[in-house]
């Protein structure tokens, strides 16, 4: 008998639960007692929720109260003395390291938080030191293992594997020239420590994360897995079975790293990669099982059973039911929790999705189907389930006529500016007259309360279309006069009217569906709500013009329009997979095009297409499928903003990544601004020394309430000047400011202002 197996399951509660207490034990309103019961609360609703779906192997700690990479650094002791001298409780010292704690006289920052492979999930770097040193700290997997066998439920507890643990990581400041693969053979025997006590508490089974086994890897990372692997098998008798899991992709390059792996059970993602299956055959040894990931974890998408059932009866003729386990490709995280909690959706809409809690039901379902083929409840389950998907297919929402022909039209000039850079310059130039370093801003400017308060009551229907226009104009007035009399040169209207910069778009855009209470953690307490993308888009309405038009109308300045771009509009939401995401992003490029030709037409000549997701959308491995998604990635940025004159400036933004130089080249906009404070290299700011068209690299973290002083903007913009001509430099910050106050920002521009007039004055003289 096939058996069926989940690798993770939200943690964030059907409701947002944990958000809301852990927020309010930050703010000190509950206790540390009261934050943990309610994490044991979700994990026990979790545990027996899988249970009730007829989930075979459940996972443990796939809880977190903040990032479940960050808690096994903690386990592991991988903690930077700055944290440990604090002396805190151990939920203290995961809340400082992943977030900063700034109390009394302690002061540490935050660790870094990265992307996690190119979900838009975040986790906290392992970072590590040459004091590192391994040892159990506190026993969360142990603890949450006992728990659940309290309930009737013995786990699969998951931990992050030690090679992926280090690989994952960086060396803290102060051991820069640390090698952290090193540092296996320390970590080894303390994860082997731990693998024994689960064993002890009673744990049969451990599934084990090595995810970067899908990306490149050089033969040294590879050398390591034979290390892990010797040690695994040195123990073999103390510990329990293990499945190694990976996902994300295909593992087919590092193949054979998993020949003759000493583990029971090897998890791969058939969603992701269906075609690695025949070579993965090829290592699954005599008497290993195979647990194919099946249930899609990083989509909404309703499993399609046939499909499903056709693979896995493929699978079976090689490989007997009794070592086949059915499962979700990844962990469920990064789905929302329950479709049952979306009350909005038209029932046809929402028989083509499946949240997390649904998932279940098909993991089951499907090992059912496989377990017992005439098993009359199964096959209506299965015909039900056929019923969908054909209703899908054939529904009229997704296809439309005009879009697909559209698509078809678009051809290299679409994707081209009418002339190269260097004349466009001298025309714009003549248009805006822009001082030497001008000055401007990413977008948006503070969110107030009361902007979001006038909001929620626009959306409930308690202020009227009109009220809220007029209290819209008069925030894009207050902040258009805060931009005059600071004299910054090229304005913002400052996006007072957006919840979120793909949310806004979307709910504009025909094709695009959203849900009430579909959140996903994107990193700690913070989760995001992403769009649906179900049928080909388009615009049925200019998205932006009355905003722009309203802030240009009132000042002499240049008022820079600002949109976001077709690729993080799709990478910010949840993509279609019954068409490619080329079209998609190629859909989105042709609404936007409309939009940016709109504002042109309404006298907006200076538009910013942001896309800082440009970077995640990066295929994890190099090769053909990364070089394509590049070429498409440009081609859906140039034919949004190619279809204006010589004179319309185009900019645009990116943040949240260490954006390669040639790809920002490759969108050819007139002006780019990147986020760089904290990044400060100079060996990034060459790479654009020769490079025409012009840039604004951020000059202070839009994170942080810190405000830099005048003289620290004037050393910072000295000292890229050493590196990047000053014809080209603009001065901006890092990103929008949405997320700061207005003290903060009102000091913080206008040292930034006064600095720039400041190397203004010096060069001019200089000339
Ligand atoms: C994450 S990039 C944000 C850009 C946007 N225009 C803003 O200023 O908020
Ligand atoms: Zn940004």
């Amino acid at each position: 008998m096939a058996k069926s197996a989940v690798l993770g399951f939200p943690r964030i509660g059907p409701n947002r639960e944990l958000k809301k207490s852990t927020e309010s034990y930050w703010k000190g309103k509950i206790t540390q007692d009261e934050l943990v019961a309610v994490g044991k609360q979700i994990r026990k609703d979790n545990w027996l929720l899988q249970k009730q779906s007829g989930i075979d192997i459940i996972p443990s700690n796939d809880f977190s109260f903040y990032d479940h990479i960050l808690d096994i650094s903690v386990l592991f002791n991988v903690i930077p003395k700055r944290y440990s001298d604090l002396k805190l409780s151990t939920l203290d010292t995961v809340f400082a390291m992943g977030r900063g704690l700034q109390r009394d006289e302690i002061d540490v920052t935050a660790l870094e938080m990265v992307k996690w492979f190119d979900s838009n999930y975040h986790y906290v770097r392992p970072t590590f030191s040459h004091d590192t040193q391994f040892k159990l700290v506190g026993s969360k997997p142990i603890d949450e293992f006992l728990e659940a066998k309290e309930l009737g439920v013995i786990t699969r507890p998951v931990l992050l594997g030690p090679v992926s643990l280090l690989f994952l990581g960086k060396p803290d400041n102060d051991s820069l020239d640390l090698d952290l693969l090193s540092l296996l053979p320390k970590l080894l025997p303390v994860y082997v420590e731990l693998l024994t006590q689960l064993k002890k508490a009673g744990a049969e089974q451990v599934q084990i994360d090595e995810p970067i086994l899908v990306l490149d890897l050089d033969s040294k990372v590879k050398a390591a897995y034979s290390t892990f692997f010797k040690a695994l098998e040195a123990a073999s008798t103390t510990i329990p079975s293990i499945t190694l899991s990976t996902y994300f992709g295909t593992v087919v390059p590092n193949l054979e790293v998993l020949k003759s792996a000493p583990v029971e059970t090897l998890h791969f993602d058939f969603i992701r990669a269906p075609e690695q299956i025949n070579d993965v055959l090829t290592v699954i040894s005599a008497n290993q099982k195979l647990s194919i990931g099946i249930v899609d974890g990083r989509n909404i998408w309703k499993n399609d059973f046939e499909t499903s059932i056709e693979f896995i009866n493929n699978v079976i003729q090689k490989i007997p039911t009794e070592r086949i386990v059915i499962a979700t490709s990844s962990s469920l995280l990064h789905t929302p929790v329950d479709l049952n909690n979306e009350t909005k959706l038209s029932d046809e809409v929402k028989d083509f999705f499946s949240f997390a809690t649904q998932k279940l039901n098909e993991v089951t379902i499907l090992t059912n189907l496989i377990n017992n083929p005439k098993d009359v409840d199964a096959i209506k389950q299965l015909e039900v389930n056929i019923k969908s998907i054909t209703a899908k297919k054939n529904s009229k929402i997704t296809t439309n006529e005009t879009v697909q022909k559209r698509l078809k039209s678009i051809d290299d000039k679409m994707a081209t500016r009418a002339s190269p850079f260097v004349e466009r310059l001298k025309e714009q130039q003549k248009v805006f007259n822009l001082p030497l370093f001008p000055t401007t801003t990413i977008g948006s400017f503070p969110q107030t309360k009361d902007i979001r308060i006038n909001r929620n009551k626009f959306v409930k229907g308690t202020i009227t279309k009109e009220e809220y226009e007029t209290f819209i104009n008069e925030e894009i007035e207050r902040v258009i006069r805060f931009q005059e009399e600071i004299g910054l040169d090229v304005l913002v209207h400052g996006e007072p009217e957006r919840n979120d910069m793909v949310q806004y778009f979307g709910e504009q855009i025909d094709g695009y569906y959203f849900t009430q209470n579909g959140w996903v953690q994107s990193y700690g307490s913070r989760y995001v709500r992403p769009p649906i993308i179900v049928g080909d888009l388009s615009r049925p309405n200019p998205m932006s013009v009355r905003e722009s038009v309203y802030a240009q109308s009132i000042t002499k300045k240049t008022v820079k329009g600002m949109l976001t771009g077709p690729i993080t509009c799709l990478r910010w939401s949840f993509p279609r997979v019954d068409i490619n995401q080329e079209s998609q992003a190629l859909q989105l490029a042709l609404v936007l095009r409309d939009e940016v030709q709109d504002l042109e037409k309404a006298g907006i000549k200076c538009i910013q297409v942001d896309e800082p997701a440009l970077r995640e959308g990066l295929p994890l491995r190099e090769g053909k499928e990364r070089s394509e998604y590049l070429d498409w990635a440009a081609k859906a940025f140039r034919v949004a903003t190619s279809g204006v004159t010589n004179a319309t400036q185009i900019h645009s933004h990116f943040c949240y990544s260490d954006l390669d130089p040639t790809h920002i080249k490759a969108l050819d906009a007139d002006v780019v601004s990147i986020e760089f404070s904290k990044k400060d290299d100079p060996k990034y700011i060459k790479e654009f020394q020769t490079y025409p068209n012009h840039i604004g690299l951020g000059l202070f973290d839009i994170h942080s309430p810190r405000v830099p002083s005048k003289e620290e903007f004037i050393a910072k913009i000295d000292k890229i000047l050493e590196s990047y001509p000053a014809e080209k430099f603009w001065v901006n910050p890092d990103c929008g400011l949405k997320t700061r106050d207005w003290d903060e920002t009102r000091v913080s521009l206008t040292n930034m202002v006064e600095a720039a007039k400041y190397f203004r004055e010096e060069y001019e003289s200089k000339n």
